[in-house]
């Protein structure tokens, strides 16, 4: 039983936390169909490059800026009622754009949201502003100076998802100069899809304090010394690892081995209802598919909070109340 246990969480993709049932709504109140998407209440995909299209195809029926703050608040609203203080949104202002709301009204709307989900239960946001891959390096670069540019003081981190297939991290390293040098904690996808070069990769091109996944860095123990003497914190998210097939079960999955070689980990959800998962399951799993015990699991929620980009006042708030 983890329901008792405070909760936070470093890795969230914002429409990628997007209920089915608000998609359903919103898709109706546009008059979308998004049967191609959500069929039954579930999204539809059947591997990553067809969850990446599933995700982009979701995101299209949230448009105007109260949209997102109706998502972003619905969202925390769930994550408090599971006993989460703090919990860091990953947002594509790129993605207000293509759809003609604009990066400001977008990042407005989400902050709206926070608002409110803050004034009822008290918890935390952090907005990661994300570049994806997919759209290429130069979108990556220009994220990352909407970023740095914002002077938003609830974007706090840069980050790189997508395709991790496309290109090698050394192509991106220039935006994560421009988010280095506006003080922006950085974390990057890697060594989800592809294999441990592409966290070697990451340490190589970027160095960033944090990685997304980085699971598979397994797959050689020389760059899983590295990270732990390094000190690079994993954002793990072990549900979608398994939905995705990058490891057939649970019990082949490498978090526990990781932990005990002296990495810091800490647990996530990623794109929740999309991977059948939430915050409240993989603290739950972390109990029952790998056996921690509840001081283990308050152990990785300290990391993820010593971890997680905010002023010191915040990060001191939230280990008081954990
Ligand atoms: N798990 C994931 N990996 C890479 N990019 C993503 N975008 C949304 N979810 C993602
Ligand atoms: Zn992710």
């Amino acid at each position: 039983m983890t329901s008792h246990l405070k909760k936070v969480e470093l890795h969230c993709h914002l429409e990628g936390a997007a209920p089915p049932a608000l998609t359903e709504a919103q898709a109706r109140k546009y008059g979308i169909d998004i049967s191609g998407a959500l069929r039954d209440g579930a999204y539809v995909w059947h591997d990553f490059a067809s969850f990446l299209e599933c995700y982009d195809t979701v995101s299209e029926v949230y448009k105007t800026e109260e949209d997102y703050a109706l998502l972003t608040e619905t969202y925390l609203d769930e994550l408090a009622t599971i006993n989460a203080i703090y919990s860091e949104l990953i947002v594509s202002p790129d993605h207000g754009k293509r759809i003609g709301l604009g990066a400001d009204a977008y990042i407005s709307g989400v902050c709206e949201g926070i608002r409110r989900a803050k004034e009822k239960s008290g918890i935390e946001a952090r907005l990661i502003v994300t570049g994806e891959r997919h759209f290429g390096p130069e979108s990556v670069i220009a994220a990352a100076e909407y970023a740095a540019k914002a002077g938003n003081p609830l974007i706090t981190g840069f980050n790189l998802a997508g395709e991790e297939r496309m290109g090698r991290v050394a192509d991106y390293a220039r935006a994560f100069d421009v988010a280095r040098d506006a003080g922006l904690g950085l974390t990057i996808h890697a060594g989800e899809v592809c294999g441990a070069f592409s966290v070697a990769d990451a340490l190589d091109a970027v160095r960033p304090a944090r990685i997304g996944h980085g699971v598979r860095a397994i797959e050689d123990l020389d760059l899983v010394k590295r990270l732990a003497d390094l000190g690079t914190v994993l954002e793990i998210c072990p549900g979608s690892n398994i939905a995705l097939r990058v490891f057939p079960d649970f019990a082949s999955h490498p978090l526990r081995r990781l932990k005990e070689a002296g990495v810091p980990v800490t647990i996530s959800s990623d794109d929740p209802p999309f991977f059948h998962t939430s915050l409240e399951r993989e603290y739950a799993l972390a109990a029952e598919a790998f056996g921690f015990g509840d001081a283990e699991i308050d152990a990785m929620t300290r990391t993820a909070i010593e971890a997680a980009f905010v002023d010191e006042e915040t990060r001191k708030a939230l280990l008081t109340r954990l």
